[in-house]
């Protein structure tokens, strides 16, 4: 019986990069969480523990660093984008790299009304993401956010479903929906307005969960990523993660008190998770994009 190494990849999880942009009195920051892996001719450590060809993981938590000084990081797309270049041309069995980047917002603290210059604020739990691919020659990007908490307190409906002998669930035609988003989007090219790009896909979707009178959160989710499709060119694959958070109304009749939808109790699990890909009909292959 034959034995061999299956596909494989190493790498720094989780760098912790934040950038200060001094040239101005008006500081701008950014905050990313970068991760690498490279992949390639790697079969001497697994099988022999010769390392010859093993750029150290502690080596590339060092490139992204130097890397933050030698160049503007501009947009996670173009970094990452650099940081994989780097790394599959620099070594020669190493011939593609992946590079993971959230990145966390903040915003400037007022004060008495105006921004400052140097004090900020963390925007939320909302990151932005890419993963950048590079197999050879060619990039992949995906791009997309995650963690994007969304409520709307009416314009939901659930019913229509069967009911089995262990159906409890109400239908309703007026319910909260509420979900965190988690959406990437796969880009046909590498020439993109990629903060543009980031801006307008984030605005369609929001107003998407906004204006669509829902019948299911999988219609939402359909709604949403075909929206994204319908106006962004570069975009040709579209997949969403819709964690259902469950907002139940609470029985307050034991108190003598009607309950016309107006309290819920905000259940935190279980939770229902929605999860599709909306693509055009013609996307290109999407190579290692997913991988
Ligand atoms: O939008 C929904 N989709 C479901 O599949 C589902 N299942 C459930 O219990 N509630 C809901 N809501």
């Amino acid at each position: 019986m034959g034995i061999t190494l299956g596909p494989n990849q190493y790498g720094k999880a989780e760098v912790r990069l934040v950038t200060v942009d001094r040239s101005s009195a008006v500081h701008r920051i950014k905050d990313l969480t970068v991760s690498t892996a490279l992949r390639g001719e790697l079969s001497a450590t697994h099988l022999r523990g010769d390392n010859e060809g093993v750029l150290a993981t502690d080596t590339q938590k060092n490139t992204v660093y130097a890397f933050a000084k030698q160049a503007p990081v501009g947009e996670i797309e173009e970094f990452g984008l650099r940081l994989a270049r780097h790394f599959t041309g620099s070594f020669e069995n190493i011939t593609g790299a992946r590079i993971l980047i959230d990145e966390h917002g903040w915003d400037r603290i007022p004060v008495q009304g105006k921004p400052h210059e140097h004090a900020f604020s963390r925007s939320g739990d909302e990151k932005r993401t890419t993963a950048v691919t590079v197999r050879g020659e060619r990039a992949w990007v995906v791009s997309g956010l995650r963690d994007l908490v969304v409520l709307k307190s009416t314009g939901s409906e659930f019913h229509g479903f069967p009911r089995d002998e262990y159906t409890t669930l109400a239908e309703t035609d007026d319910r909260i929906l509420a979900t965190a988003v988690t959406a990437r989007w796969r880009y046909r090219s590498l020439d993109v307005d990629w903060a543009k790009s980031f801006a307008e896909a984030r605005r369609i979707m929001l107003e998407t969960f906004a204006s669509l009178h829902s019948f299911s959160l999988q219609q939402t989710l359909y709604a949403m990523g075909e929206a994204v499709l319908k106006e962004r060119p570069e975009v040709c694959e579209v997949r969403l993660s819709l964690p259902n958070k469950h907002h139940f109304a609470v029985d307050l009749s034991p108190f003598g008190l009607p309950n016309d939808n107006e309290v819920f109790h905000a259940a935190d699990r279980p939770y229902g998770l929605i999860e599709g890909t909306v693509l055009r009909d013609d996307a290109e292959d999407p190579g290692p994009a997913w991988d």
